[in-house]
């Protein structure tokens, strides 16, 4: 239809793309084919719409979840109906479809909700980001606020359209609850009244009391059900407590045209434990678990996605199986696996290969877990960089099988070097076995006989990237060489 348009810069139709850079290039009479991106851009894409396999993209399909879907969409009808939807609990580990399907529930309830003209809305909140009562219930009360200024507009609208009718002819009032014009311009100006005071929710400074009215008030400018959808439900109970959960969950008793619904949706299953008993009764009315996905039904998802994603023929057999496989061995994890997927396909991409293949999946597999480790190490407290720290000298010093008493000496003169504050080694015992516990080291416990027992220590993490990442760290990049103290200790041992 555009032939003349634009590129528009997507990669749905990599083909058109080449073209039309190949007519700018053209144009300014530039040498044929070895600028810097040529190379890059003469090869066969991998993929047909790379966008598919992210994790910001909301999938039509969610395979091997219809239980799930269904028993939420179950739930939720009563919405339409007018009635209060029971409370939904929905648990699962981490890369289940927990919010993917809840999601998904969501728009076709709001759709349907259209459909009918009955008054839904659900609202969306991530309580790892919005982790504040506070937050939480300013974020909601705007949403409510705008939606309740377009309300008035629309009214207003129609009010008016109303008003003008009936001062040509006072018969177009005969079906509305106005005797005369003079009432419908009366309604007209208490609506934009009530617009007028609808005041917005600073993201701080107010008391919580009034925050809480707003919202209140916010909700029921209007007959609806807001079902209020609260991901990372346990971030937020962790973070502030079971106050919002409290006040959201007694609600319906007191608003007069709205009712509240809420859904929490949680990766660890235990964070009820720590909520007020009244609040965990009317949080978990409904329970949904998300069960891990075995390999077959990740191969099923990454098929659907890859059909899109790719460009035809270009992902080899054993890709996909290997890719499920993978991410099956961590627990179940379909973000992993499209993670795996796009990775894969990077890689082949960008060695310039016709075809993804086993390889690019097993060189991929290694790059997100090097990435993992790094993110982990690089987001560690100081002390628990300074413990790794000192194991990571010594590895480069040729020492393996590391005890404790070995890490806290150096650790010590790492502290000293850097004015660290220097913790017990019983406290240092305890963040090796933290390190133990995120993969970073492997201790093992080991007899010595009569000697008693004793910690045996390994990085389990390559020594340069992990070093790279420590260093960047604005504090320990001041340690000097630290060479002399540790060849002290164990002359001869740890020669380079
Ligand atoms: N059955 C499925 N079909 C297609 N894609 C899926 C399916 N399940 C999960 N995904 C995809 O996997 C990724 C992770 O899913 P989602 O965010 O829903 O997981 P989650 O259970 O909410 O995880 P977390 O607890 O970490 O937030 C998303 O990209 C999602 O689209």
């Amino acid at each position: 239809m555009t032939n003349n348009g634009p590129p528009d810069g997507r990669r749905t139709d990599g083909r058109s793309f080449e073209v039309d850079i190949d007519d700018v290039l053209d144009d300014e009479d530039e040498d044929d084919g070895d600028g810097l991106f040529d190379d890059l851009l003469s090869g066969e894409p991998i993929f047909e719409n790379k966008e598919v396999l992210r994790p910001s993209y909301t999938p039509h399909e969610l395979p091997h979840r219809n239980e799930q879907i269904n028993n939420m969409a179950t739930i939720l009808v009563a919405a339409l109906r007018g009635e209060t939807p029971s409370n939904i609990l929905i648990y699962g580990k981490t890369g289940t479809g927990k919010t993917a399907s809840a999601k998904f529930v969501s728009q076709e309830l709001e759709k349907t909700s259209r459909k009918y003209d009955v008054p839904c809305e659900v609202e969306y909140i991530n309580c790892e980001v919005t982790d504040t009562q506070y937050r939480v219930l300013a974020q909601l009360a705007n949403k409510f606020i705008d939606q309740n200024r377009a309300y008035v507009d629309e009214r207003v609208d129609e009010l008016e359209d109303l008003h003008t009718a009936a001062r040509d002819d006072r018969a177009a009032l005969d079906d509305t609850e106005f005797d005369s014009p003079r009432e419908v311009q009366n309604r007209i100006d208490s609506r934009l009244d009530d617009k007028e005071d609808m005041e917005e929710v600073p993201m701080t400074g107010w008391p919580t009391d009034r925050v809480y009215s707003t919202f209140f008030d916010a909700v029921d400018y209007v007959e609806r059900v807001a079902v209020i959808m609260l991901d990372e439900i346990d971030k937020l109970v962790e973070k502030s407590g079971d106050d919002t959960l409290y006040n959201l969950s007694r609600m319906n008793s007191e608003l007069d045209n709205s009712r509240v619904s809420i859904i929490g949706i949680s990766n660890d299953l235990k964070f009820t434990d720590f909520l007020d008993p009244r609040v965990k009764s009317s949080l978990g009315e409904e329970e949904i678990v998300f069960p891990p996905y075995d390999a077959n039904q990740l191969r099923d998802i990454l098929q659907h996605r890859s059909d899109t994603a790719f460009k035809e023929g270009a992902l080899s057999d054993d890709v996909l199986p290997l890719c499920a496989a993978f991410a099956a061995q961590e627990h179940g994890d379909a973000r992993r696996a499209l993670d795996l997927l796009r990775t894969a396909g990077e890689l082949a991409e960008r060695d310039q290969a016709d075809t993804v293949d086993e390889e690019h999946v097993r060189h991929a597999q290694d790059k997100i877990e090097l990435d993992r480790v790094v993110e982990v190490v690089r987001t560690l407290p100081t002390q628990s960089k300074l413990v790794l720290y000192a194991i990571m000298t010594l590895e480069k010093h040729g020492v393996h099988n590391i005890n404790t008493g070995e890490v806290y000496n150096i650790y010590k003169r790492l502290c000293d070097e850097i004015d660290a504050d220097v913790l017990t080694q019983r406290r240092v015992t305890d963040l090796i076995s933290e390190l133990d516990m995120l993969g970073i080291v492997n201790a093992v416990v080991v007899s010595k006989g009569r000697y008693g027992r004793t910690k045996e220590i390994n990085l389990s993490v390559p020594i340069e990237e992990t070093e790279t990442v420590l260093q960047a760290d604005s504090r320990l990049g001041d340690i000097e060489n630290v060479t002399p103290f540790v060849q002290a200790r164990f002359d001869g041992d740890g020669k380079d």
